[in-house]
């Protein structure tokens, strides 16, 4: 398991071009759940690519357990994408197969089942549903153990009812596994649903406008309680959504336990 330290002095992409990210610094504890919101633009992603390795740190520094990060991440880490990024020419067991090699038959089987893919090894990605190329994609990033799990609007585009069984598998791997998690979301019930903390970033440059628990038990249902818990929170914050596209993702949301 692994703690992040994250402090961000500045990220561009050019020095001819604005900072994508301004001053971020933040903490994520071993085992927690931590989800980004804001605004489209406000380098979510590219801070992403960061903790993965993927994009370069100029100003700033990030912490592995207090390992500096220079080049590949120093533990087990796993990325889900909005696109689930199967290869097409290889079957459900053969995907899996392929981030863990030494992995009995029986394990990958198992974490199929675990995600609701019972049956499907054979199967290649085409003659799959989106929300099932998607289940793959999570029990393959759980397939490995992971020491952080990073995801990055993994159940954009989906229909309320599947991006809701979605969240309920992760939740329910998550839980088993206790993965560290940096979870980035433009919808914001979905962030209450599912973390511990939310992390609400400005427009551009990113930096963190609220760093705040949710101090909601599990399972969180989208009910009355839920609702006024996120009403206080916007009333005490205003403009804590300014910028997004809308809370109306939100809205698409199913009610029902996670
Ligand atoms: N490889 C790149 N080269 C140059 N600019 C980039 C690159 N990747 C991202 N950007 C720019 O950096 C800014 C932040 O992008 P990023 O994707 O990190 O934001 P985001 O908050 O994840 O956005 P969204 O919520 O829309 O996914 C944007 O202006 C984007 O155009």
């Amino acid at each position: 398991m692994v703690n992040l330290n994250i402090a961000i002095e500045r990220k561009s992409y050019a020095s001819n071009m604005p900072d994508v990210l301004g001053q971020l610094g933040f903490n994520v504890a071993q085992g927690e759940f931590v989800s980004l919101v804001g605004p489209s633009g406000t380098g979510k992603s590219t801070l992403l690519n960061m903790i993965a390795g993927l994009e370069s740190i100029e100003a700033g520094s990030i912490r592995f357990n207090d390992q500096l990060l220079k080049g590949p991440p120093p533990c087990k880490l796993s990325y889900i994408f909005q696109q689930p990024r199967l290869m097409p020419w290889l079957t459900v067991f053969e995907n899996l197969r392929l981030v863990m090699p030494d992995s009995a038959p029986f394990e990958i089987e198992k974490m199929l089942d675990k995600v609701g893919l019972k049956g499907k090894s054979d199967c290649y990605p085409k003659q799959l549903s989106g929300g099932m190329q998607r289940r793959v994609s999570i029990a393959r990033a759980f397939l490995t153990r992971p020491d952080l799990l990073l995801l990055d609007e993994p159940f954009v585009s989906l229909d309320a009812p599947n991006a809701q069984r979605l969240r309920s598998i992760l939740l329910e791997l998550w839980l088993e596994h206790k993965t560290t998690v940096v979870f980035v979301t433009h919808d914001l019930n979905e962030a209450i649903q599912l973390s511990d903390r939310v992390l609400f970033l400005s427009s551009s440059p990113g930096t963190v406008l609220l760093d705040k628990d949710i101090d909601l038990p599990r399972p969180r249902i989208d009910d009355v309680h839920f609702q006024n818990w996120k009403k206080h929170l916007l009333s005490q914050n205003p403009g804590l959504l300014e910028g997004q596209v809308s809370d109306v993702a939100s809205e698409s949301f199913s009610r029902g336990f996670i």
